[in-house]
């Protein structure tokens, strides 16, 4: 039987299926993080302005390549931003130049999501292109309905957004992005193989809660926004179930300080430092380290028809102490749990 509190921890090389890496100035700053922990990611398409043609994304892509680190080998998959207008001979040209995927936005949802979609019902034959090509499409599913309480946004969601575009297009691979509810967990168990959900580090260890305790955190403020502890346990069971259709995708998203702690505060946590510790916090405290391996390095590349990685890393049990605050440019970034100690150590 395998050792249930281990030491040491070794797995193949880890992907990171949602990230964003910003652009300039950020990006350098970010990508040695990632570059660090991952072989792969999926990089967001939402930059200013918004990444919607393939020459876009070739040309990002490029960017993010020629800011590795020297010697690093990680590749970024590049995305499209799905507008109203995205006409579907884009889907043949994205597939053609090695495009993973297409992210969905509703419109006003979250950051830069301004020219995301305002109904889906506007980009059906663009859908349509996408089922044919097994071009995945990527939700942030939550309602942007101000009738809406914030906290039932992605449940709602599935109501009348996941259920009739499900049911429309059987075939399309779907990822449901960042999944913060039970509902979302249930859906995801039960929807079939082409559909697929990342779950986040800040989603796993943190409920609601945490955002209000000891005064406002609103290095915890992000979207969408975290849930009450009934759902952080559903989300904490789907990771560790064994599932195929549960991976990691940390949803870093790089924030200056100073634009986290003003009023209007802005919405993402930034874990790429040591996601992949935190993960395995997350997989020991349930009692599941066996299954972090699957969940962090084969359910993603499997979903998505991408080879798995062969390179490992290891993480030992040591305590130690996460910077408080790193580089960003002219500005400082605060790492999710920065300044606490935390249990898991990757060697470099
Ligand atoms: N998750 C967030 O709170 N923010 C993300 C956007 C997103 O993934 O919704 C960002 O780009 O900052
Ligand atoms: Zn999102
Ligand atoms: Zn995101």
């Amino acid at each position: 039987m395998a050792d249930a509190r281990p030491d040491t921890l070794t797995l193949t090389r880890p992907d990171d299926w949602h990230l964003h890496l910003r652009d300039g100035a950020a990006l350098a700053a970010v990508l040695p993080d990632s570059a660090r922990q991952f072989a792969r990611a999926i990089v967001m398409p939402n930059l200013k302005p918004p990444v919607t043609t393939t020459a876009q994304a070739l040309a990002y892509r490029d960017r993010i390549l020629a800011a590795r680190p020297a010697g690093s080998d990680f590749q970024p998959l590049p995305t499209l931003y799905l507008t109203d207008r995205l006409p579907p001979d884009e889907i043949v040209r994205a597939r053609e130049a090695g495009i993973v995927a297409v992210k969905m936005y509703p419109a006003g949802a979250t950051t830069n999501s301004d020219e995301g979609v305002t109904d889906l019902r506007h980009c059906r034959p663009t859908l349509e292109a996408m089922q044919r090509a097994g071009l995945p499409l990527l939700l942030h599913g939550e309602v942007t309905d101000p009738a809406v309480d914030l906290f039932d946004r992605e449940a709602v969601f599935i109501d009348r957004v996941m259920t009739p575009l499900r049911a429309d297009f059987p075939e399309l691979k779907i990822v449901f992005e960042h999944l913060t509810t039970r509902e979302g967990a249930q859906y995801v168990a039960e929807a079939g193989r082409w559909t697929a959900a990342t779950l986040t580090p800040q989603h796993l260890l943190y409920n609601r809660n945490a955002i209000f305790q000891g005064g406002l955190q609103p290095h915890l403020y992000c979207l969408p926004v975290l849930k009450g502890e009934v759902h952080r346990q559903a989300l904490v069971a789907a990771a560790t179930s064994g599932s195929d259709r549960f991976f990691l995708g940390t949803d870093s998203a790089p924030h200056a300080a100073q634009f986290k702690e003003q009023a209007g505060g802005h919405a993402g946590c930034y874990s790429a430092h040591s996601a992949l510790e935190l993960y395995a916090e997350v997989f020991d405290a349930a009692g599941a380290l066996d299954r972090l391996e699957a969940f962090a390095a084969f359910h993603g590349p499997d979903f998505y028809g991408l080879p798995r990685n062969t390179g490992r890393v290891t993480l030992r049990r040591e305590d130690w102490t996460l910077p408080a605050s790193l580089p960003f440019g002219d500005a400082t970034l605060k790492p999710l749990r920065g300044g606490q100690v935390l249990p898991w150590r990757m060697l470099p």
